[in-house]
C-alpha cells in the first residue's frame, strides 16, 4: 500500500476486521496494515454463511470487495469508522473523536393505532432525539393530519413535533390507501400499509442505511386480513434478514431502583396448547445461546446469571403436576451447567415464584431503602411461553418495556405495548415506551459500534 493510496495522502492503520454475516458479526483478525489480501486468513468457520472467498484491502477509498451479505467494516484509530457496504455507492467516513450518530428507522405501525401519535410524542423529546438520526418510514401526510388532529385535543402543544421538522420516507403504496385510514379502526387497508412500512425499513436497513428500526405497534389479524400471514413483526426482520436464530428480549429499566429487567421468551406466537410440543432440548440451548451472546455483546455483561422458568405449577412438584421438567427440563439444565460452567443457571424455577425477587427489584426490596440490594438476583430471566414472560413485564412495566430483536445483524427495537385502537386519536396514548424503545437502540447501535 503506497502512502499516495491513502485521499489525505497519510497512512492508512486499520486496527480490526469485522465481517457481518445475515446473522452475525464475526471478528475475522486484526489487521497488518501492509497485508493486501484477507481471503487466505479467513478462519473456514468464519466462512459459513458469507458467499465470498474475495477480500481485499487495499486502501481506505478502494478498501473492500465484497459479494452480497457480507459488510465490511474498518476501525482505524487514526481515520475512525469506515463502513463499506457495497464496492460502488457506500462509503461512510466519521471522525473517532465524533461518535457515530446512530441511524434509525422509526416505522410507524398500523397507521390507524396509537403508533403515530406515540412517534410524534417521541420525537418531540431531545433527550429521545439528540443522540441519533431518525427516519421516519411512513406517510407524511398522515403525520400531517394526526399532528393538525392532536393538537386540537392537547393542551401542551410543545408535546408533539411538527412533522414538517422530520426526515420522512413516503410509502408510495400510502397513496392509494391513506384515504381509508381512520384512527381507531384498524382494516386491511391499514395492515397492508404497516407491513409496506416494515418493508421498507428492513429493505433500507439492509442496502445500509440504516443502523437499526424502531418498530411502532402493528396488527397481526390485520396483516392477515392484507394477505400477509406472519405472526409478528419479529418473524418477518428475521426471514428479510435471513436468519434462523433469533430471539424476542424485553428489556426495562426501573424508575424505582434503576435495576434492569430482561426477559427472554423461549416460545412467542404460538397457540398454548402447542407450548409444550414445540419446548425441546434443542430450542432451550438455542435460546440460551442467544440470550448469553446478547448480555455479552449488548449489554457487556460477560458471565451472567440466568433464572430459567418451569413449565407446570410448582416446577411439576416432582412429576406429580406434569412430568416437563423431570422427564427433559431438568436433565437439560444439568447438562448446560455441566458444560457451560462460568455460566450460574437457577431452574427450572416454579414459574409463580420465579418474578419475586424481580418484583422486588423494580420497586425496591424495602420501603425504607428502595435501593438497598437483593441477593443473588438474575441478569436475565428465561420464560418459556408468551404470558408466562409477559404478564410480569407488563405488570411491572407496561408504560416503558422495549421489546427488542435479537440475533439479527441489525438493532431492533419496539415499544411493548399494541396498537391500542380503542384509544387511538385522543392524544392520551403514552409515549414512554416508544422513546426507551429509540433510546435503546441509539445504545444498542453505539455498543455494537464500540464492541467492533
Ligand atoms: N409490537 C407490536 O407490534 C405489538 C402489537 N400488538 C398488537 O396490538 C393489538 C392490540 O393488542 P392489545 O392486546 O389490545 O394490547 P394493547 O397494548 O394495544 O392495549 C392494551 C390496553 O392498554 C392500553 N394502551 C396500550 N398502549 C398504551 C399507551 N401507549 N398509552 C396508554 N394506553 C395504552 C390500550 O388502550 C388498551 O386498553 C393486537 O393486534 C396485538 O397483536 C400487541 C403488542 C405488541
Ligand atoms: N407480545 C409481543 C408482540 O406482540 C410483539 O410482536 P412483534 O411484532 O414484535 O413480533
Amino acid at each position: 500500500m503506497s502512502k499516495g493510496d491513502h485521499p489525505k495522502g497519510q497512512r492508512y492503520l486499520p486496527s480490526v476486521c469485522v465481517a457481518r454475516s445475515p446473522s452475525r458479526w464475526i471478528n475475522i483478525e486484526s489487521l497488518n496494515p501492509d497485508q493486501s489480501s484477507l481471503s487466505s486468513r479467513l478462519e473456514p468457520d468464519a466462512l459459513k454463511g458469507i458467499q465470498t472467498h474475495r477480500v481485499y484491502f487495499r486502501t481506505a477509498r478502494q478498501s473492500i470487495r465484497k459479494e452480497k451479505t457480507l459488510e465490511m467494516v474498518v476501525v482505524a484509530p487514526n481515520w475512525g469508522i469506515f463502513k463499506m457496504k457495497t464496492e460502488k455507492t457506500f462509503f461512510t467516513q466519521k471522525n473517532r473523536s465524533q461518535p457515530e450518530c446512530p441511524r434509525l428507522a422509526v416505522t410507524l405501525g398500523d397507521p390507524a393505532g396509537i403508533g403515530p401519535e406515540v412517534i410524534l410524542k417521541a420525537l418531540a423529546d431531545p433527550k429521545v432525539t439528540n443522540n441519533c438520526e431518525i427516519t421516519v418510514i411512513g406517510s407524511p401526510s398522515l403525520l400531517q393530519t394526526t399532528y393538525t388532529q392532536l393538537r386540537q385535543t392537547l393542551e401542551n402543544q410543545e408535546a408533539l413535533v411538527d412533522p414538517e421538522h422530520l426526515s420522512i420516507v413516503d410509502i408510495e403504496l400510502d397513496k392509494l390507501i391513506e384515504h381509508q385510514i381512520t384512527a381507531g379502526v384498524g382494516t386491511a387497508a391499514s395492515g397492508a400499509a404497516s407491513f409496506a412500512y416494515l418493508e421498507k425499513a428492513i429493505a433500507g436497513t439492509l442496502a445500509g442505511e440504516f443502523d437499526g428500526i424502531v418498530t411502532a405497534p402493528i396488527a397481526k389479524s390485520l396483516w392477515k386480513a392484507a394477505g400477509h400471514d406472519y405472526p409478528g413483526q419479529t418473524e418477518v426482520l428475521a426471514k428479510y434478514a435471513g436468519v434462523e436464530r433469533f430471539g424476542m428480549l424485553f428489556v426495562a429499566r426501573s424508575p424505582h431502583t434503576d435495576w434492569l429487567l430482561r426477559t427472554l421468551l423461549v416460545t412467542t406466537h404460538i397457540p398454548l396448547c402447542q407450548v409444550p410440543d414445540t419446548l425441546t432440548p434443542e430450542l432451550m440451548s438455542k435460546k440460551l445461546d442467544l440470550l448469553v451472546e446478547c448480555l455479552r455483546v449488548d449489554f457487556g455483561v460477560e458471565t451472567p446469571r440466568i433464572a430459567i422458568s418451569g413449565l407446570n405449577p410448582h416446577s411439576g412438584e416432582q412429576g406429580q403436576l406434569g412430568r416437563e421438567e423431570q422427564d427433559w427440563l431438568i436433565p437439560w439444565l444439568e447438562q448446560e451447567r455441566l458444560s457451560r460452567p462460568k455460566l450460574r443457571l437457577d431452574g427450572p424455577v416454579p414459574p409463580d415464584t420465579l418474578w419475586v425477587k424481580a418484583g422486588q427489584a423494580w420497586y425496591g426490596s424495602s420501603i425504607q431503602d428502595p435501593t438497598s440490594q437483593i441477593p443473588n438476583l438474575p441478569d436475565a430471566y428465561l420464560a418459556l411461553y408468551h404470558d408466562q414472560g409477559l404478564i410480569p413485564v407488563k405488570l411491572m412495566a407496561f408504560d416503558r418495556a422495549i421489546n427488542t430483536t435479537i440475533g439479527l445483524p441489525f438493532v431492533r427495537t419496539s415499544p411493548d405495548h399494541g396498537t391500542a385502537f380503542d384509544i387511538a386519536g385522543q392524544g392520551i396514548a403514552n409515549a414512554t415506551s416508544m422513546k426507551a424503545a429509540i433510546q435503546l437502540a441509539t445504545e444498542l447501535v453505539n455498543q455494537r459500534l464500540r464492541t467492533v
